[in-house]
């Protein structure tokens, strides 16, 4: 696959070893070629079989993919992750010696990471994998916009390397991916599901509203957990392929930990930034599908006339047009939202359409908006610290910012809801609801049985 432009990646090993010499210290490539087309699951499964750690993400099913195997620097972080993280990326960006001649958005240099919700909540054993911040650049990349695909090869240089063995051996691991055929494991059973504590969390909902009718907060999102036994250790690469055929309006993600991976499908959208255009998505309020058509369209109009789901929303709406209105020109946010289908059940959502300032970067963005009101609460400050002090779980990643950034200004984020983290052959899966002053626990309860049925369906549920 290389061969044609082997002169141009000797080249850039040459050069590598020359400023590794200079620097004494290793020199990060990143080559970047179009390749023919691949399926995205092959090239993750390829991976494994290369003992890499793996990591996933989609956009939709078909338009945009990005497959991370192994890792070959890592942005860590833990006091002010956001910041720090930016200024490593900065770091590693200007280091780099980078080849690609592509403007393709998540092609070059690309980082994939994301972070626990709430960094000063205490870390149970269940995360303990995974960080406060991380994010990995991979040492390979696979990129997948529309129908043209592109391989990214990152490596780290040193004074003592050879071009001709290096080079030879990149090529070679590259083409163990491109090559790789496998027929995916089966799927795995589900021996044993406990949901944790389900009357206790609805007295939680209770108290919640307690709390939310003596005006000491206007909406708090609660979430609980639901642990798995499964019959075997599920192969990742099968629980994805599924996701991607179930849920086709959702974000489809993984990121691996030996045999810990977080994986989910979300609808949520926290922040695309192209260049300086940005999205963001206010999703919240829910309701499930009809049986028929008819009843369907039915239980949308209710959602979209449902005084309670309208106020659960209207709090996201509000604090992300707040949140960015300094960092943004131009914010289009129309004043109604609209119905976003999904397998199981559909949301109210408001699309977020505005142009970055010159200056700003997408981490100055998701400082801002995490969590938003659809996954912390209104205010902020007293829903975060409710759910520290009396929810049931540790979050981790659940519900936190998860996503890509490539050195071009360019990245997504979505917000890590309906997912799981699977360990060997256990799961848990986590789901929450706003919860506001009308709030009903059993309704509530109801709301997030739904909201498991993603990962749990693909776990054999
Ligand atoms: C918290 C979750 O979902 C959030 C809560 C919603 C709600 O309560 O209506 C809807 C979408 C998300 O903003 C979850 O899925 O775990
Ligand atoms: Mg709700």
């Amino acid at each position: 696959m290389i061969e044609t432009k082997k002169a141009l990646l000797e080249s850039l090993l040459d050069q590598a070893i020359v400023l590794a010499n200079n620097t004494d210290s290793a020199q990060l490539v990143s080559f970047t070629k179009k390749i023919d087309e691949i399926d995205p699951l092959q090239f993750f499964e390829a991976a494994k079989d290369q003992g890499m750690n793996r990591t996933f993400w989609t956009s939709t099913a078909d338009e945009f993919c990005l497959v991370g195997a192994g890792t070959v620097c890592h942005l860590i972080a833990d006091e002010n992750r956001f910041q720090e993280t930016e200024k490593q990326w900065e770091n590693l960006v200007s280091n780099a010696l980078i080849h690609n001649p592509y403007q393709t958005p998540g092609t070059g240099l690309v980082a994939l990471g994301g972070m626990r919700f709430d960094p000063k909540k205490d870390n149970t054993d269940l995360w303990k994998k995974f960080k406060n911040s991380e994010f990995r650049v991979p040492r390979l990349t696979l990129t997948k916009q529309k129908s043209a695909f592109y391989l990214t090869i990152n490596t780290e240089v040193t004074k003592d390397d050879h071009t001709g063995q290096l080079a030879h051996q990149l090529r070679k691991t590259a083409g163990c991916f491109l090559g790789y055929t496998n027929s995916h494991p089966v799927a795995v059973r589900l021996k044993q599901k406990e949901e944790i504590a389900p009357e206790q969390w609805k007295g939680l909902v209770k108290q919640a509203t307690d709390k939310i009718n003596q005006n000491k907060a206007e909406k708090i999102v609660l979430a609980r957990e639901m642990r798995l036994k499964l019959s075997k250790q599920p192969a990742i690469t099968t629980v994805l392929k599924k996701l991607l055929t179930s849920q086709t309006n959702s974000y489809i993600f993984a990121f691996e930990h030996d045999d810990d991976c977080f994986v989910g499908a979300t609808p949520e959208r926290l922040v695309k930034l192209e260049q300086n255009q940005l999205l963001s998505t206010c999703l919240a309020g829910t309701a499930p599908r009809g049986k028929t058509t008819a009843e369907d369209k039915e239980i949308s109009k209710t959602l979209l006339h449902d005084p309670k789901n309208r106020g659960e929303h209207d709090y996201v709406v509000q604090m992300i047009k707040n949140a960015i209105k300094h960092y943004c020109l131009d914010i289009q946010i129309p004043d109604k939202p609209v119905i976003y289908p999904l397998k199981n059940l559909q949301h109210l959502y408001t699309p977020v359409r505005a142009t970055l300032k010159n200056g700003y970067s997408i981490f100055d963005i998701i400082k801002e908006l995490h969590p938003t009101p659809a996954l912390g609460g209104v205010p902020r400050e007293a829903s975060l610290t409710f759910i520290r002090e009396y929810e049931l779980l540790d979050r981790g990643w659940y519900g936190a910012p998860v996503g890509w950034l490539d050195s071009n200004q360019n990245g997504e984020f979505a917000v890590a809801i309906r997912s799981g983290l699977i360990q060997g052959d256990e799961a848990s899966l986590f789901a929450g609801c706003g919860v506001v002053k009308d709030s009903d626990p059993e309704a509530e309860y109801e709301e997030t049985l739904i909201k498991f049925a993603p990962m749990l369906s693909v776990l054999g549920g």
